[in-house]
């Protein structure tokens, strides 16, 4: 892979449910550079987050090819995860969750560790560098399930940056942030995406995305209905005015 390849290349990509009959994505064709900031809009239930967990191999891809950091996601789901981080949509850990902040970040090191491995020094070096860059040092020792919603999703953004990733799939990440939070997590994603990670972004609400042009996909029942480069302020209207017509650039 040289590093003017796409860094995701899906080509005519269905995925399906398991035991569903039919595919829940159809004939998806996307092509991602490396250090792109991509938003994705749709109404709900348009495949948005199905076509994250597509690019991260969570899903079955029952025909078409998908190349995700240089690695056949159909062939190799596992070592596409190691390289891409996935922050889910809601995702909310029980209260009596017997972990720490710290022991959490610590997990996105686990495909690096190995299995039955001692963490490293370089291991714990990465857990306070993801701390640190999402101003959560405090929170080192106390018990996951404690935090609230918007300190639980800064946590779990720490664990996938703790992994290095090269691409950062987001699912609603704004969704229990504060405005300071979104604005602090807005200015790291503009940071992360200028060192070459390639970020996706499902959201809903377009009005803090980073000062850059961005690639805008918009999917509706599926499908791919726009993918298209444009500035930020103008997503907003694409996603609105999605719908009237394909238009890919
Ligand atoms: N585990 C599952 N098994 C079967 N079908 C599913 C499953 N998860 C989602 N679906 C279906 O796949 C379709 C796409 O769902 P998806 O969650 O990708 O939509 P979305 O665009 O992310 O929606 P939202 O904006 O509401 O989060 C929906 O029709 C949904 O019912």
């Amino acid at each position: 892979m040289t590093a003017s390849d796409p860094v995701i290349r899906l080509e005519n990509v269905y995925t399906a449910y398991e035991g569903a009959d039919r595919p829940t994505l159809t004939d998806i064709s996307l092509s991602i550079g490396r250090g792109e900031f991509v938003v994705i809009g749709g109404p709900n239930g348009a495949g948005k987050t199905t076509l994250l967990e597509t690019i991260n191999g969570m899903l079955h891809i029952t025909h078409g090819k998908a190349v995700v950091c240089g690695q056949d996601v159909r062939g190799d789901g596992v070592q596409v995860r190691c390289r891409v981080g996935y922050l889910l949509q809601n995702f909310a850990f029980d209260p009596l969750t017997p972990f720490t902040v710290e022991e959490v970040v610590l997990m996105g090191r686990y495909g690096t560790i190995g299995l039955f491995r001692k963490p490293r020094t370089e291991d714990y070096e990465a857990v306070k560098k993801s701390l640190h860059l999402l101003g959560i040092e405090d929170l080192a020792a106390r018990p996951i399930g404690q935090l609230s919603g918007g300190q639980q999703q800064k946590v779990l953004m720490a664990q996938n940056l703790a992994r290095n990733p090269e691409v950062l799939l987001l699912d609603e990440p704004f969704s229990n942030l504060d405005m300071f939070a979104r604005e602090e997590i807005n200015r790291l994603l503009a940071r992360l995406v200028g060192s070459g990670i390639t970020v996706l972004i499902v959201s809903h609400a377009f009005d803090d995305l980073p000062d850059r042009p961005v690639r805008v996909v918009v999917m509706q029942e599926g499908k791919i209905v726009v993918s298209r480069e444009c500035p930020p302020k103008e997503v907003e209207q694409i996603v609105r005015n999605a719908g009237k017509g394909p238009s890919h650039a």
